[in-house]
């Protein structure tokens, strides 16, 4: 069974708590949601495999390390986008893939519409970034196109999670790990997270 990590951290925290506020504009909300991106990428990168480097510094040869594995960040449009700024930041060689899916606002079901990988994906660690794990469906959908391809070194970054979205994951993706700034109480008739923090693209993009 994977992993579900809720990470624990006061300036994630603060900074959720300025994306849940309705009262925030849309570019604190923004930047804020990428900034959560970037500080949820360093306390998941703790695990990254390393390899020996040796450079040679101004003063003397030194023995470093570089990360083992390429990685790609792979946003599931449209919400997903928003993180990918903050991540990049803390991994700025990184390629990036994308995958868009809407939810069906009467079904809840994911639709997929546009899917694009670096040629060199198979043998790099993939992070899937979607802001939103409601139901789990889009999350689910969006790592079977990768497991269709071959893409198999993955994990889930996201913002908010539900225990209805995480049971989804697990089960139809046990070896994917699962990494949430804040785990929320439920989904409500029309499928959104309480308390969550609305709709998310739109409020990234100003759709509403
Ligand atoms: O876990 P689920 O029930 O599948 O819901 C989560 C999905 O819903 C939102 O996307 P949406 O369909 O609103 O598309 P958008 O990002 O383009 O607005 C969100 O960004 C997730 O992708
Ligand atoms: O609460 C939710 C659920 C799905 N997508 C969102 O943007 N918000
Ligand atoms: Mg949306």
């Amino acid at each position: 069974m994977s992993k579900v990590v809720v990470l624990n951290h006061p300036l994630i925290d603060h900074k959720m708590t300025i994306i849940r506020d309705k009262n925030t504009g849309s570019k604190q909300f923004r930047e804020s949601v990428s900034e959560i991106g970037g500080l949820i990428t360093y306390e998941i990168s703790r695990d990254f495999e390393t390899v020996p480097k040796v450079v040679e510094s101004p003063v003397c040869r030194v023995d470093g390390f570089e990360l083992a594995k390429k990685i790609v960040i792979v946003p599931i449009l449209r919400a997903g986008l928003g993180m990918v700024d903050g991540i990049h930041d803390m991994i700025p060689h990184a390629k990036i893939g994308h995958i868009g899916l809407y939810r069906d606002e009467e079904t809840l079901q994911p639709h997929t519409y546009y899917a694009k990988f670096p040629t060199d994906i198979k043998e790099s660690l993939v992070l899937v970034v979607d802001p939103m794990l409601a139901t789990g469906g889009s999350a689910s959908a969006a790592i079977t196109i990768l497991k269709d391809r071959g893409i198999y070194n993955i994990r889930y970054v996201g913002l908010v999670g539900t225990p209805e979205g995480i049971k989804k994951l697990q089960e139809d993706h046990p070896d994917v790990d699962i990494y949430l700034a804040a785990l929320d109480s439920h989904l409500n008739e029309e499928g959104y997270i309480v308390p969550g923090l609305g709709d998310c693209g739109d409020r990234l993009f100003g759709t509403k």
